[in-house]
């Protein structure tokens, strides 16, 4: 994956922060797909107010362009599924604010807990309610597409209209491999066929690519050669 095409100043910031704060890190990691990858990004490390500002800003900033750069494209209420969502979605809130309360001042967050709650207010979800809203889902990383497709299942049990997609990095990886088949075999990427089976833009801050770019820059070969390997066994067809 060599890309000659020079990183945004942002986007460098980005990956150096997440560097240097061991949010992105190299070694031997499980992933939730089974798949096992010399490369991790753990979001729930954008624990520090400067790192958390720095993430919710990109956020932020990709909505805000994407609908600036879309006619007729908006949303209502961010999503964040539990738990790695839900700082991710209050914050972004208050940034889309910063950046143009005349657009976003009234956008909402909203967010799901992992077990009903039975008593006081009650139920699943906390914050802006989705029913007839457009709902955009915030989430940190797209490796197979999994967990975006339980928020997906959410939102629509709430009456939510799903409008478009979020995350911090797309791991730019094939969909996984159907029960009982090998994860060898041609298929196209997760975050494709999450677009087209829910017709929704996703969006990303970072791509597998950037981070690759911005490890070159940094000139870590060693950690681009595993990251390019791991990409070369998990690529997509598109
Ligand atoms: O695209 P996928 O293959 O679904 O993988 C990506 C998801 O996996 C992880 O979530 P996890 O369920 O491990 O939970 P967490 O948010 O509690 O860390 C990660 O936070 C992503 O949301
Ligand atoms: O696929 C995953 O489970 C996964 C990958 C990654 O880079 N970060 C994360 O939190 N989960």
């Amino acid at each position: 994956m060599a890309s000659t095409e020079e990183l945004p100043q942002w986007k460098t910031d980005l990956i150096n922060l997440a560097l240097q704060s061991n949010i992105l890190t190299f070694g031997s990691f499980t992933l939730k797909s089974g798949r096992i990858s010399p490369y991790f990004v753990n979001c729930g490390l954008f624990s520090r107010a400067r790192l958390i500002r720095a993430i919710s800003s990109a956020y932020a900033h990709t909505l805000d362009t994407h609908a600036k750069d879309t006619t007729g494209w908006g949303f209502d209420v961010l999503f964040g599924p539990a738990y790695k969502g839900i700082p991710l979605c209050a914050t972004t809130c208050d940034k889309l604010a910063s950046l143009d309360e005349g657009r976003w001042g009234e956008v909402g967050y909203s967010f799901n807990r992992k077990e009903v709650k039975d008593h006081g207010e009650g139920g699943l979800m906390v914050g802006e309610g989705l029913k007839g809203k457009r709902v955009v889902i915030i989430d940190d990383v797209i490796t197979a597409g999994t967990a975006i497709k339980e928020a997906v299942s959410i939102i629509e049990q709430q009456g939510g209209t799903l409008v478009g997609i979020v995350v911090a990095v797309d791991r730019q990886e094939k969909m996984p491999a159907p029960k009982g088949e090998s994860e060898e075999g041609k298929r196209g990427s997760a975050i494709g066929e999450v677009r087209r089976s829910l017709g929704v833009p996703v969006l990303a801050a970072l791509t597998l690519g950037d981070l690759i770019k911005g490890m070159r820059d940094l000139g870590r070969g060693e950690e681009v050669s595993k990251m390019e390997e791991y990409y070369a066994r998990y690529k997509p067809t598109e």
